[in-house]
């Protein structure tokens, strides 16, 4: 825990006057978040875009002004979270359900900085589940397409129910072992009927900040 607020305090120092920035979905964004609404009270200038209802509402309460994606043409700079990040800052996200709007976001970006604790980060992705968020219509159809990749997947629950995204679709976590070339399977699961996004954010990251359990933090820049 310790680890992850440094990192999302330290992130939120690329933060300057006038900026639009995105806000990021998890426990290590939340960090950003609230550090973000201390230096709105302080006087900082921004606006925000959320990725997900739960960030929407936490910036709302810490009394950061919100707009939405499309009243803006870019953002100066997002700050979010990952599950694993590899050495090329490839990164797997979506455990917190949020990936579709986090990619958006991601893209429309100038800047991507990642905040994590130093248990995300991996030689490869793939220990952790790929997120891959997938139309209610068709979702087991969709789920025999994304295992002929060589993959096992679980509909995601929550509670005993399955898990519903803030855009109305489902979740398969997709074990595909150790991912070799993640630029390939994010375009070829893409490419499938009934898959809406994957949790491969590839070639999008520029700076990692990663929070370690003994205080100190290390900022890796591509
Ligand atoms: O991608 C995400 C949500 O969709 C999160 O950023 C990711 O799951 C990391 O979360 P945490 O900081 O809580 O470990």
């Amino acid at each position: 825990m310790k680890a992850k607020k440094l990192t999302g305090e330290r992130a939120a120092e690329y933060i300057k006057d006038g900026m639009i920035i995105g806000l990021g979905t998890g426990s290590t964004a939340y960090y950003a978040i609230k550090k973000v609404g201390e230096m709105v009270k302080n006087g900082l200038k921004i606006k925000a875009v959320p990725t997900s209802k739960e960030t929407a509402k936490l910036a709302a309460a810490e009394g950061i002004e919100l707009v939405e994606l499309s009243d803006v043409k870019s953002l100066d700079l997002t700050i979010d979270g990952a599950d694993e990040v590899d050495p090329d800052f490839n990164l797997i996200k979506g455990g917190g359900g949020a990936l579709l709007r986090e990619k958006i976001v991601a893209s429309a970006t100038d800047q991507l900085i990642i905040v994590v604790d130093e248990s995300k980060l991996v030689e490869h992705l793939g220990a952790f589940p790929l997120p891959v968020e997938v139309t209610p219509f068709s979702w087991q159809y969709t789920q025999q397409m994304i295992e002929k990749f060589s993959c096992s997947s679980k509909i995601r629950k929550e509670n005993g129910e399955i898990f519903v995204t803030d855009n109305g679709n489902y979740i398969l976590d997709c074990d595909f072992g150790k991912i070799e070339d993640p630029v390939k399977i994010a375009v070829e699961l893409n490419k499938l009927p009934g898959v809406v996004e994957n949790g491969i954010f590839a070639e999008m990251a520029e700076i990692i900040v990663v929070g370690y359990n003994d205080g100190h933090i290390e900022v890796l820049e591509k």
